[in-house]
């Protein structure tokens, strides 16, 4: 596109409608930030149009707990206001500063409730630069039309070969020998040390996490048990057994990789611990919910458990620093600490260079594509809804995106309203009682623009509504 077109473009994106109405809403000119992303876009490519939604300042974009930088690169490529914390934040912090941002990023420590959300006027979206989702009130934001990305597998590979680490540390204990040489102590035994080949290892969940980790088991030899609530074909020799008992009763390693739900609270607790092998060993690398620690101080203390690795606690500190991991946080931190090979690491099992590389890109990848463009595919709680790019050629198409209610006779008075316009093309699909409609409508001048959405915004099913151009 030549520099005279890319002009009028800029000078068309100026005439933009000033529109009030929902925050999420298309509303007056671009940024200058965007504007002066316009040049290196048009030259990418003049075919595929950069569509983005204009609000009144920049796309405001909040990340915390250190989100790896390649998201910040991707969101300021884009022309977008990053702010951008190492830490977590206190709630009443938290409230103040996201009520006014497009987009927040998380990870595993920042909780965003009802509460919370219900302060974030403008929120549109929200990034887990993680797996784990349970952080968020997901039913919250999916009423709310707020639509929630996270990273499916990204670190799955670290979380797996962490794990396999401390199998070999707990069963040589090298973890005691490395802490004693430290100190001077020279302390040469074999004494219930092991080799994991031929030893059993059970997985608790066999999802991302625990398929990689029988792979990389079975190759160092061990035999690998799985249980898990829905059924899944092993890999290699690894066997799904049909109760966490069976599992328990016939492992020396037992592992979990379960989300943090009602139904996994507590999952290995004193019965569980009651049920293992003699000498058994545990990990756990999920959620901190999931193991009763108590439970497991008492396990070991009475002898039926030889070790554990832990890396994830029921409450986290919510920043580095000294002294954080302490009886105010967790009451029994400081008998837990005080006890021999007993692995604790500070939730690092998805904190590898090329998990939050690779996160990063992808997140802020899927949240840059639903905020310019709507598509919501990789979404956790919305419908999975996308459409084919606008051309720069279609300069009076606007794409309506829909987030309403899912009942019946919406469709027919949304496209009442669309049909105003040739409906170029539309998808629409549901999920858990929200539905989200995308259309892309012609011969759409800049009059229209606000009466397509203020016809829009007087639905009784509407949740949230955006107008992109
Ligand atoms: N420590 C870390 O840094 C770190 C890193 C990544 C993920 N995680 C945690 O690990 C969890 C698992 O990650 P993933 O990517 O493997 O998830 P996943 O969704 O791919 O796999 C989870 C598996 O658990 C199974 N499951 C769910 N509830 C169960 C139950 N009650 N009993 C038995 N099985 C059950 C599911 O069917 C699924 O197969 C995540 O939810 C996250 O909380 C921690
Ligand atoms: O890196 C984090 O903060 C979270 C890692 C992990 O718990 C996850 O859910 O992916």
């Amino acid at each position: 596109m030549s520099s005279h077109d890319i002009n009028n473009l800029q000078h068309s994106f100026r005439r933009a409608v000033n529109l009030s109405g929902s925050p999420g809403a298309v509303s007056t000119s671009p940024t200058q930030s965007f504007m002066d992303t316009l040049p290196r876009r048009m030259s990418a490519s003049n075919k595929a149009k950069a569509l983005k939604p204009f609000s009144t300042g920049d796309m405001k974009i909040l990340l915390l707990e250190n989100v790896n930088a390649t998201a910040v690169d991707i969101f300021r490529e884009q022309g977008y206001q990053v702010e951008f914390l190492k830490s977590s934040l206190p709630e009443e912090e938290l409230i103040e500063k996201i009520k006014d941002v497009h987009a927040v990023g998380i990870r595993s420590k920042t909780r965003l409730t009802a509460n919370i959300l219900k302060h974030a006027k403008n929120l549109v979206c929200i990034g887990c630069f993680c797996i784990g989702t349970n952080q968020v009130d997901l039913t919250y934001a999916t009423n709310a039309g707020i639509a929630v990305f996270n990273s499916p597998f990204s670190n799955s590979r670290s979380v797996a070969e962490l794990i396999i680490g401390e199998i070999i540390t707990l069963a040589r204990q090298v973890g005691d020998r490395s802490i004693e040489l430290h100190t001077g102590t020279w302390n040469k035994v074999s004494n219930k040390c092991w080799e994991v080949r031929g030893k059993t290892l059970g997985i608790i969940g066999y999802g991302h996490i625990g398929s990689q980790l029988s792979v990389l088991a079975e190759a160092m030899g061990l035999h690998v048990l799985y249980y898990d609530t829905v059924t899944i074909m092993g890999l290699g020799t690894a066997r799904q057994v049909p109760t966490l008992d069976e599992l328990l009763n016939n492992s020396d390693f037992i592992t979990c990789h379960v989300p943090a739900t009602p139904e996994t609270k507590n999952m290995l607790s004193a019965p569980q611990f009651a049920a293992m092998k003699e000498g058994a060993y545990v990990l756990n690398a999920s959620r901190g919910t999931v193991v009763d620690i108590p439970a497991l101080i008492q396990a070991f203390k009475a002898g039926k458990i030889a070790g554990a690795a832990l890396d994830v606690y029921p409450s986290e500190p919510g920043k580095n620093g000294a002294g954080v991991f302490n009886n105010d946080l967790n009451p029994w931190a400081s008998e837990l600490t005080s006890l021999p090979n007993i692995i604790l690491t500070p939730h690092i099992g998805g904190s590898t260079e090329e998990a939050q590389s690779a996160i990063g890109v992808e997140v802020a990848t899927s949240l840059t594509k639903y905020i310019n463009e709507g598509t919501s595919v990789g979404s956790v709680n919305f419908p999975e809804v996308s459409l084919r790019s606008l051309d720069y050629d279609e300069e009076n198409t606007v794409r309506v995106l829909y987030i309403h209610h899912n009942v019946p006779g919406v469709l027919k008075t949304v496209n009442n309203v669309l049909s105003n316009h040739n409906i170029e093309k539309q998808f629409s699909d549901s999920k858990d009682g929200v539905a989200y409609l995308m259309a892309d409508i012609c011969d759409v001048n800049q009059s229209d623009i606000k009466d397509v959405y203020d016809q829009l915004n007087q639905t009784d099913a509407k949740i949230s509504i955006r107008l992109l151009y």
